[in-house]
Order: C-alpha cells, then sequence, then structure tokens
C-alpha cells in the first residue's frame, strides 16, 4: 500500500502533508522520522496529518521532524490551511482546530492569514523574553544575526538548566534592521537544527519587539526562506490577542510514500 503526500513550504518551513480523514496514516516515531531525514527520505522539518473534527472544517495533528507530536507549528499551520483549501474543504476562510486549540484562516492566492493562539504572561528578562505562542519561545537580541552561530548557542539554551529539564526551547535570535521590521533566525526544538522560519517564533519576536520597542501592530519579520507579517492587539501588561502570522504557503511537490510500520 502506498501513502500519497503532498509537500508545502511557509517560507522555507517545509512539511509532508497527509490527507488523513481516514485515519489509515500509521503513526509512529520512527516511521515519520525517516520521512523526514532529508538523505533517507522525503525531507522536511515536520509531517502534518490533516484529520476530521467535528465542528471544524479539520484537524491539524503536527510531528517534528524527530518523529515526536509537537506543540502549535504557525507556519505548518499556515500550509496546512492551503493544503485544506486545495482538497476543497472550504473557499476563502477556514475555522480548524490543532494541539492548541481553535485558529481561523483565511486565504488570499499564496498568502494565508492565519489567527495564533493568544499569549499571556509573557516573561521578561535582562537579556532575553520567554512566552508560549502556541510553542515555548526563547528570544533574545543580536546585532548581526548573519554572525550568529545558531545551532551551537541555540542547541545549549533548549537542553541547558533552565529550559532543558522543561521540555525544552526553541531559541529566537533577532536583529533590528528599523522600526517595525526584524530579521530573525531560530534554532528548532524537534529538527535540533536552524530552520529558514519559524512561525511560531516569527510571532514571538514580534510580541517581544511591541514589548521592548514600543512598535505597533503590524511587524514585518525577515527570515532566511522569505518574509512574514504579524498583526496583533495588546491586552494587558504582558498579553496579546487578535494575533495574526501572514505570508505565503505553496505546495511543492506531490508523491507516494511507502506504507511504514
Ligand atoms: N516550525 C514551527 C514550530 C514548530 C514547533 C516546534 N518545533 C516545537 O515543537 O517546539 C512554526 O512555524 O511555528
Amino acid at each position: 500500500m502506498k501513502i500519497p503526500f503532498y509537500k508545502y513550504q511557509g517560507t522555507g518551513n517545509d512539511f509532508v502533508m497527509v490527507d488523513d480523514r481516514n485515519l489509515q496514516f500509521p503513526v509512529s516515531k520512527e516511521f515519520i522520522a525517516s520521512i523526514c531525514h532529508r538523505r533517507f527520505g522525503v525531507g522536511a522539518d515536520g509531517l502534518i496529518l490533516l484529520q476530521n473534527a467535528e465542528g471544524y472544517d479539520f484537524r491539524m495533528v503536527y510531528f517534528n521532524a524527530d518523529g515526536g507530536e509537537g506543540s502549535m507549528c504557525g507556519n505548518g499551520g499556515r500550509c496546512v490551511v492551503q493544503f485544506a483549501k486545495d482538497l476543497g474543504l472550504f473557499t476563502d476562510t477556514t475555522r480548524f482546530i490543532a494541539v492548541d486549540g481553535e485558529h481561523e484562516a483565511s486565504v488570499d492566492g499564496d498568502i494565508v492569514r492565519l489567527k495564533m493562539s493568544g499569549v499571556k504572561d509573557l516573561e521578561r528578562y535582562d537579556e532575553f523574553d520567554f512566552m508560549n505562542t502556541g510553542s515555548p519561545h526563547y528570544v533574545t537580541y543580536v546585532d548581526d544575526v548573519t554572525e550568529v552561530d545558531v545551532v551551537n548557542i541555540g542547541s545549549e539554551i533548549r537542553y541547558g538548566s533552565v529550559y532543558g529539564p522543561k521540555g525544552g526551547t526553541n531559541v529566537n535570535f533577532v536583529e533590528v534592521i528599523e522600526g517595525n521590521h526584524l530579521s530573525v533566525r531560530t534554532y528548532e526544538r524537534g529538527v535540533e537544527d536552524e530552520t529558514y522560519s519559524c512561525g511560531t517564533g516569527v510571532t514571538a519576536c514580534a510580541l517581544s519587539a511591541h514589548l521592548r520597542k514600543g512598535w505597533v501592530s503590524p511587524i514585518k519579520v525577515e527570515t532566511i526562506g522569505g518574509s512574514l507579517e504579524v498583526a496583533y492587539s495588546k491586552n494587558s501588561e504582558s498579553g496579546f490577542s487578535d494575533i495574526y502570522l501572514i505570508g505565503p504557503a505553496v505546495k511543492v511537490f506531490e508523491g507516494d510514500l511507502p506504507a511504514g510500520s
């Protein structure tokens, strides 16, 4: 038996998509990791199953490249919305459910506008900020993001004594380009490497910049894989709502997976 798959990318964060409305996908950590492997598999930062969900257009089930079920993935969310539209599950706007709750999104050509979960209790420290935008994110500022050893410094923080025992964190390095405009590089937990873009990370960086720089929504963010925009409302000292992650999500490939076990 072969399993049809589709590959999508959102600012270079790439995902294998499977239409699993019949719940036939053989979920196993080893199988998913082998599909995501960049040398021995299709190659991807994660795998997403699209399933039925009562009361919603669909359910998004997200696995990181290491095969483990992840927390929310912003770029993956934008890609699965484009996938659902390609499957004919909605026309312009959709509501779906993911691990962090309900999401709404709209599509205009390649551009997907995804409503993210609200953020509360953003933690501010002298050297960094920490928050959960659907996934946990550490945000620190640097003068020149191109000079940062993202993998080594990122993995030290991800596995370090503060966040390591709590399940780890994604780690973002931010350079201010000008007012309302950032450049971000991210070490991603579960990929255990730098990715070309991280949607929940970009969201965290924009909210952090709002608090630290006094900028107003929307904030533009450059990643290795392209540009994203984050729009939001501030609703308390350290809380935000109506957060939208906006940018391109496109299909790049399709094929068949050998059925795994
Ligand atoms: N690439 C994702 C982030 C995925 C979640 C993360 N790797 C984790 O499990 O912590 C995004 O676009 O948000």
